[in-house]
């Protein structure tokens, strides 16, 4: 059998996700100490002949501390204006770093269009590997002072498992306050156990995230675990890991067992999935019934019009919509060939009847497989 943690070992291209938790120094200002040794370790990495992309939390934290902020702001402005300001404060502190290592560093700041439009997704993808060619270390952060709520990551483990996707990376490198995966929160039990390793997929592990973060951290292990399984249809195995411990990414580089690896058992998915399965805005949705449920689950085929049973919200051709099964459990995302005032037209309709009910056939499906992902 092969040793999980040789994989690690084996890691050619590896994103490091350095969380606001830990690099804000529970809001006392940047970790001074924790950036010298980040970035010390990461270049010996590149040294090694690696390709690193960190991504960056910490924008708005240092941005309260530079305008003098006690508590973060509810008013959305303020948060972006915070953001804009501690940006600044992030790139001079990895810029002056990686300086006296001999690299050059470039700053990607994305939001979720960059990775939802499937040109601009292309395009970020290319930068960034254009930039890795170059032997540059690439430090992106979420563009928070222009993403509008609904369409913001929030949390940067999202983030960093999307910029795995898009790269192809072979690792994730989840750097927080904590040693790892627990068993449960260890904040509130002081009894929690590291969970050294476990299959990203397995279903168990929801019950032990609880949801809670720090007061600077956005997402707590939910998100962690959540990011494990998006980099995990990239085929990228996960780690998580305490950033403060000594030499943490060489050592978990160099094979030893500390923190929870999540590993990426299922086959990676198609290039096009992976930027489906990245959506955040889902326009509708359609119902499909039991047997239709069926075949998407364990076919994997595509929806065909005639397993409809209702369609919700509205929508046009080419948005991504979800199928929910009669239990309104939600079975598959896609894009959709029909718009919500079609499908509507379509519920239940067997493909030869297609054209008579709409007065023209665009495709036989509702939502193709090969613009489908399996939730
Ligand atoms: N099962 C668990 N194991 C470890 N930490 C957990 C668990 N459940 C919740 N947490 C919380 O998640 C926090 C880390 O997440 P967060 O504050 O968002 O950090 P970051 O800014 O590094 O992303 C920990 O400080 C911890 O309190
Ligand atoms: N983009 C935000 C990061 C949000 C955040 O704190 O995320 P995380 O480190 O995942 O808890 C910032 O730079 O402040």
């Amino acid at each position: 059998m092969v040793n999980s943690r040789q994989q690690l070992r084996e890691a050619r291209r590896i994103v490091v996700k350095i969380g606001s938790a830990l690099l804000t120094n529970d809001g006392k200002g940047l970790c001074v100490e924790g950036l010298d040794a980040w970035v010390a370790q990461i270049a010996s990495l590149r040294a090694e002949g690696r390709e690193v992309v960190l991504v960056s939390s910490g924008a708005v934290a240092e941005g309260m501390t530079r305008l003098g902020w006690r508590e973060r702001p509810a008013d959305l402005h303020r948060l972006q204006a915070a953001a804009a300001v501690g940006q600044m404060g992030l790139v001079q502190a990895y810029e002056a770093r990686f300086r006296q290592h001999g690299l050059q560093t470039a700053q990607i700041l994305l939001g979720h269009d960059d990775i939802s439009a499937r040109d601009r997704y292309l395009n970020a993808r290319n930068t960034l590997l254009t930039l890795l060619e170059l032997g540059v270390v690439p430090v992106v952060n979420e563009n928070d002072s222009v993403v509008t709520d609904e369409i913001r990551f929030g949390d940067n483990d999202t983030l960093a498992a999307l910029v795995a996707n898009l790269i192809d990376a072979d690792s994730l490198v989840i750097l927080t306050d904590q040693q790892g995966l627990f068993d449960s929160d260890p904040r509130s039990n002081p009894g929690a156990t590291l969970i050294a390793e476990a299959d990203a997929a397995d279903a168990s592990l929801d019950a032990m995230v609880g949801g809670s973060a720090g007061s600077l951290g956005r997402g707590g292990m939910l998100t962690k675990l959540r990011a494990a399984r998006l980099a995990a249809r990239s085929g990228a195995d996960t780690l998580i890991a305490g950033g403060r411990e000594h030499e943490v990414l060489c050592r978990a580089v160099a094979g030893e067992s500390l923190g929870t690896l999540l590993l990426a058992k299922e086959p990676p998915l198609a290039a096009r999935k992976k930027w489906l399965a990245g959506q955040l805005r889902v326009r509708g949705s359609v119902v499909v019934d039991a047997g239709a449920a069926q075949v998407l689950r364990q076919q994997g085929r595509s929806l065909l019009p005639v397993g409809m049973t209702g369609v919700q919200g509205a929508f046009e051709r080419g948005d991504l919509v979800s199928c929910v099964d009669p239990a309104g459990r939600e079975v598959a995302r896609g894009l959709v060939n029909y718009s919500a005032e079609d499908a509507r037209k379509l519920v239940g309709v067997s493909t030869a009847a297609i054209a008579d009910v709409l007065g023209y056939l665009s495709e036989p499906e509702m939502i193709h497989r090969d613009n489908m992902v399996l939730v």
